[in-house]
């Protein structure tokens, strides 16, 4: 038991260094960041309900998530065949597609959540 969670411990440390690596190298997470950082300060001036900090949270989360997995995903093609190749390229590819489809929705999600807010 006692390694078990001395096992989590070192690992949850991992995944802490490994956030911190991304905010201090990759330039799309920090501009994610910054982004983030600017929408909850909306949320916070113009008082957004409890479930559409919910909401913001998670599509912040996920945007972040997303981007994070697709910079481990370009170290990784980058590693194992630095040249130029088709399949890497589409391995790439895909990977910015999956973020792609995640800012689109955090868009709507930030959409739903300010238009009400909008008084013309
Ligand atoms: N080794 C490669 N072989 C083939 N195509 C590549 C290769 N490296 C990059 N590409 C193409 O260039 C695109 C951009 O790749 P790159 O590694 O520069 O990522 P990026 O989106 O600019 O991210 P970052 O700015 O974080 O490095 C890829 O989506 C892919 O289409």
């Amino acid at each position: 038991m006692k390694k078990f969670i001395r096992g989590r411990l070192k690992g949850g440390l991992y995944a802490i260094k490994g956030a911190y690596l991304l905010l201090r190298y990759e330039h799309s997470i920090q501009a994610q960041f910054f982004i983030g950082v600017c929408v909850c300060l909306l949320g916070w001036f113009v008082g957004i309900s409890r479930t559409e900090w919910m909401m913001q949270l998670l599509a912040i989360g996920l945007v972040m998530g997303l981007e994070g997995a697709n910079s481990a995903i370009e170290e990784i093609a980058d590693f194992i065949h630095p040249d130029f190749h088709e399949n890497i390229g589409k391995i790439k590819d895909l990977a910015a597609g999956a973020v792609f489809i995640g800012a689109c929705v955090a868009v709507v999600i930030g959409l739903l959540i300010y238009w009400p807010y909008i008084n013309f």
